[in-house]
């Protein structure tokens, strides 16, 4: 995408996933790719209410080529993400409650959900009967380091829809803005469906 198309698609999904509350108090990050590499959000800003010169434009190599302040503190997991997979091109991480105290909640590296029909809002998903596999990893201020643990996980478990970091929020991803978020809105409702489902049964 085009760097200015990718500002706007960008500020118009900032306003999106602000509105629906899950990036609270300046989290969260976006990125799209473009001809030259990629486009992603200036560190520390809130990000419902972004403006073009809240954007950085970065090579395929993650170095700065036009823009100011700081890239967001958590470009090398975009980075990598989109080097893992080539079709993807929009990166979008969200601190939802749902995201953040599931992943908590679940001790192992991965959460399982299955029986949803809102498992098939996500690519190739073709049934409420698949085992939908999301890999959590743990939350880590070193984000070289976690993006190494991602890039290791993803030779045996590949990367499709999203990872969740522990404690911290969600990385979607998808071959376009539409899909990513697309991506972002059914594992949001499967979280808070799953969340639910837990509270319920250790009520009974
Ligand atoms: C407001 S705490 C969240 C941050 O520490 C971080 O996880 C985050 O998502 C936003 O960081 P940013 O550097 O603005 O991209
Ligand atoms: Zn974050």
């Amino acid at each position: 995408m085009q760097n200015n198309a990718a500002k706007s698609a960008l500020i118009e999904a900032g306003r999106w996933v602000s509105q629906k509350g899950w990036v609270p108090a300046t989290g969260g990050n976006f990125s799209i790719k473009t001809e030259t590499g990629f486009v992603v959000t200036a560190s520390g800003y809130d990000k419902g209410h972004l403006a073009s010169e809240h954007f950085l434009e970065l090579n395929q190599q993650g170095e700065i080529t036009a823009g100011s302040g700081k890239p967001s503190a958590e470009t090398a997991l975009h980075l990598k993400l989109y080097q893992l997979q080539p079709d993807t091109e929009c990166v979008l991480h969200t601190h939802s409650v749902a995201a953040t105290v599931l992943s908590r909640f679940i001790k192992g590296d991965t959460l399982s959900i299955q029986g949803y029909e809102m498992q098939k809002s996500l690519r190739g998903v073709r049934s409420h009967e698949d085992a939908l596999k999301i890999a959590i990893f743990d939350n880590d201020q070193d984000i070289d380091r976690l993006a190494e643990l991602v890039a290791q996980r993803h030779q045996s478990e590949p990367v499709v829809h999203g990872v969740l970091i522990r404690g911290h929020g969600l990385y979607a991803m998808g071959n376009s803005v539409a899909e990513t978020r697309r991506h972002i809105e059914g594992l949001e409702f499967l979280f808070a469906c799953e969340l639910e489902r837990i509270k319920l049964e250790s009520a009974l």
